[in-house]
This record gives C-alpha cells, sequence and structure tokens, in this order.
C-alpha cells in the first residue's frame, strides 16, 4: 500500500476512494479499497490505496483522536508512504473539534510541518478563496450548512475557525502563489514555521498543482479534492501502474434510507418522492418506540422492485423542534441506532443494493452490517461511487454524502448498483 487515507466519515471515505480510484487521465489512479474501520488483519498485497472509514466526525475529540491514531498504525504497518486525513468539502466541525485535534495528533506522529489544509472539491462547488470556505456562489455559513443539525458551520474563514481547534499555528497560501506553480507552492510549504497551512483553490487544475507540490509530504488534509493529483505521483516515480476501475453491481432487492436533512437530499426526497413509493419516519414516534424497525423493513419488503425510500430527514425547523424536545445527541445517537437496525434487517431479509444519504446514517447502517473491505466501481455522480462488498453474499451500496447528488440521485444509484 502506497497512500492512506484516515477519512472522518463513511461517505467522505467513499468520495475520496473515488477520486483515487479514478485519478487523472491519461494516468488513471490506484487499485482502491475502502476499509470500514480499522481491520484486524492486513490487507491484500495488491491494494494501492487504502481508506480506513470511520465515525470520528462528531464523537468526543479524545475518541476521534485515538481512532484515527489507530488507523494510521494500520496505514503505516501496511507500507503506506503518505497520508491523507479526509474531512469534508464543508469543513464540517465544532469550535473544539474534530480537525483540530486529530490533524494535530496526525502531525506530531508523523513530525510533519507545513501541513495542507484544503477541503476545495471545485467539481461540487466547494473552493477557497483567501481563506475563506464557498459553496457555490455562497459563503460556506450562508450556504444551508449554518443549520446543519450536528456541526453548523457559522464560520467561512476556515483559517479561524480552525485556530479555534488547536494550538497549532495555522498560516494561509493565497491562490496567486498557486497560480504561480508547483514550485512556488512547495517552496512556500517548506519554508513556514506553522504546523497547518490552508491553501486556496478554485479549480482542480489547482489541486493538481498543489498535488504535485506535497509528493514529499507525510502529511496531507482535505475533501476528496486534494486527492486527484496524488495518485499520479506515485504513478510517474514508477511506483504504480495506473488502475482503470471497472463495472461492478449486485442483482437483487432494493432500498434506500435517508437521514441527511440537506437541502440536496431534502430535494431528491421530493423528486423520488413523485413516483416511487416514500415513508417518512417520524422521528417523535422513533424517541417515543412507537415507530419500531420492522414497520420499515415490512414497508421496504412491501414496495420491492420499486425502489422504496424511507426517509427522517427534516427542515431545519423540524430538526430543532426535534433538538430542542430530546437533545442533539439523544436524537442523533436514536436515530443512529434505529437505522442501524433497519439495515441489520433489511440485509437479513435478502436486500442486496442499499443506498444511504448522509454521512452519520451512512456511518451507522455500515458498521452494522460489517462488511470488511469494499471495492470502488463506477462513479453514480461526482463524489459517489457503486461500492460492492466481498464474500459470497456480496451487498452493493452507495453512501451519498447530504450535499451530492443530481435531484434524480436515488433512482440512478438504484439502477447502476445493478450494472455489471
Ligand atoms: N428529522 C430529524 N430531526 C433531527 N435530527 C435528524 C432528523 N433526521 C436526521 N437527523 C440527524 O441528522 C444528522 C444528519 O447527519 P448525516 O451525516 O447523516 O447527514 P448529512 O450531514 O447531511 O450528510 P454528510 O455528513 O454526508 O454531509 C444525523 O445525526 C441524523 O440522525
Ligand atoms: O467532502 C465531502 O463533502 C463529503 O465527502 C463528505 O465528507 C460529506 O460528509
Amino acid at each position: 500500500m502506497l497512500l492512506g487515507v484516515i477519512a472522518d466519515d463513511f461517505t467522505g471515505a467513499s468520495d475520496i476512494a473515488n477520486t483515487i480510484s479514478k485519478g487523472v487521465a491519461p494516468a488513471g489512479g490506484l487499485r482502491t479499497a475502502q476499509f470500514l474501520g480499522v481491520p484486524k488483519g492486513a490487507a491484500a498485497v495488491d491494494i494501492e490505496a487504502g481508506v480506513v472509514a470511520l465515525k470520528s466526525r462528531t464523537v468526543p475529540v479524545e475518541e476521534a483522536v485515538s481512532d484515527s491514531l489507530r488507523a494510521l498504525k494500520w496505514l503505516l504497518a501496511q507500507g503506506c508512504q503518505q497520508i491523507v486525513f479526509k474531512y469534508c468539502s464543508t469543513f464540517d466541525s465544532t469550535r473544539i473539534g474534530n480537525i483540530g485535534p486529530v490533524g494535530e495528533a496526525l502531525a506530531v506522529a508523523l513530525g510533519a510541518k507545513g501541513v495542507v489544509v484544503c477541503p476545495a472539491f471545485p467539481g461540487a462547488g466547494r473552493t477557497i478563496y483567501m481563506g475563506h470556505l464557498f459553496v457555490q456562489d455562497r459563503l460556506l455559513n450562508e450556504s444551508g450548512m449554518q443549520n446543519h443539525p450536528l456541526t453548523p458551520m457559522t464560520d467561512p474563514d476556515i483559517r479561524r475557525w480552525l485556530a479555534l481547534q488547536t494550538k497549532a499555528t495555522v498560516g494561509h497560501i493565497g491562490l496567486a502563489t498557486v497560480r504561480k506553480g508547483m514550485t512556488a507552492v512547495s517552496h512556500a510549504l517548506a519554508t513556514t514555521d506553522d504546523t497547518f497551512v490552508i491553501v486556496d483553490a478554485t479549480s482542480d487544475e489547482d489541486l493538481i498543482t498543489i498535488g504535485s507540490a506535497i509528493t514529499d509530504h507525510k502529511l496531507v488534509t482535505g475533501g476528496s479534492g486534494i486527492a486527484i493529483g496524488l495518485p499520479n505521483n506515485f504513478i510517474s516515480r514508477g511506483l504504480a501502474s495506473g488502475n482503470f476501475g471497472g463495472q461492478v453491481g449486485v442483482a437483487g432487492p432494493e432500498a434506500i434510507l435517508a437521514g441527511s436533512c440537506s437541502g440536496a437530499t431534502r430535494g431528491q426526497i421530493d423528486l423520488h418522492k413523485e413516483n416511487h413509493p416514500t415513508l417518512a419516519i417520524d422521528v417523535d414516534k422513533v424517541m417515543s418506540g412507537a415507530t419500531k424497525s420492522d414497520d420499515i423493513v415490512e414497508f421496504i419488503k412491501l414496495n420491492n422492485g420499486k425502489a422504496p425510500l424511507a426517509y427522517s430527514s427534516g427542515t431545519p425547523d423540524e430538526v430543532c423542534q426535534m433538538q430542542a424536545k430530546y437533545g442533539r445527541e439523544e436524537v442523533a445517537a436514536k436515530l443512529d441506532d434505529f437505522f442501524a437496525d433497519v439495515a441489520r434487517k433489511l440485509v437479513q431479509s435478502g436486500v442486496k443494493r442499499l443506498v444511504v444519504a448522509g454521512g452519520e446514517t451512512s456511518g451507522a447502517v455500515v458498521s452494522a452490517l460489517d462488511l470488511g473491505a469494499l471495492t470502488i466501481g463506477q462513479e453514480i455522480d461526482p463524489g459517489v461511487p457503486v461500492l460492492v462488498s466481498h464474500g459470497d453474499q456480496p451487498i452493493a451500496l452507495a453512501l451519498k454524502s447530504g450535499n451530492f447528488g443530481s435531484p434524480d440521485f436515488f433512482t440512478k444509484a438504484i439502477e447502476r448498483l445493478n450494472a455489471k
């Protein structure tokens, strides 16, 4: 294994696994596998990039740090020469973490300084300019992310936001330096005294420039975009030969589960409702125990073949109401357990194709299924690949980040999971 990734959630993990597996034409990408949690044994020897998916974005800081250090130890034991700490392209975190504390612990463990911090993902509209994060033409704190149920993003200046989370120093490389090219970026990073350096990027070309400037960096941090240029660093040095992927899929009963409350997911649900069976999960009733996981499983089974969708997703007002009534952590924990239970029962009942919307929700679902390593297949929409588990009873999955995907994502994903 050459390149190791520690991803702070499961959808983010498949997002960056997709980027690394695709690479950039004509060189191609790396042979990539996604692992659900830190594996117990060694990875297959032909894997060039390993992505360890953690559920560390919103857990307590100490837990996020220790899980990430365990993942680091495993990746280094597989031979990785470079480690990427993958977080969300909208920098999802609170005033205390977990990006700062995890990044700092990894930097200390690897003896790294001048560590790139670059959540930009231009293909999904996330760009960084003057240290400020934009989603399309809006500053982060006006993009809807200020209403996120767990990590409301209220400051678009990620230099300031990261500085709240860490004692390490935070610097900045502006777009003008990036546009001067690889040597300028590499020099700026090599001569800084700062531990972390936010690097501006507004296009894939900027990310390729930054990627080629950090060939020798032990630690890189960012969204999936920061990985665009990394596979070629290994391919051009003859360490990897270039992967060109392939179509993977599984036939069989299908289900769609959504816990993401993002605007994009709610739009996808509204469109799906027009022509498919959908079930709104009443969060109040889940909290009181009046709605059981069996109710959802029954609904999915009854609608087999029609791309049935069950969702808890609510508007910002609905989310606030539930959180005010029961507490933010309590609602999230209960819904995680609920979706996990539904997914376990669905797979026991024969579901083979599963689409999940939302990083926390995907983490809960996929952890419950105990699937081991996943193969990365074709891209459904930017940042969302088909994933297939190994063994004689494979499951095909699409784990969609809250804000990703076209309006008709759900039908498209169900079809693509079947692709052979
Ligand atoms: N109706 C609701 N009321 C309150 N909280 C909810 C409701 N529905 C879902 N949630 C919680 O909102 C959170 C949504 O987070 P999740 O990570 O799944 O989606 P997301 O943040 O949109 O996706 P991503 O992290 O991929 O961007 C979960 O913790 C979920 O339990
Ligand atoms: O970077 C992103 O936007 C996604 O991969 C993600 O992490 C959302 O949870």
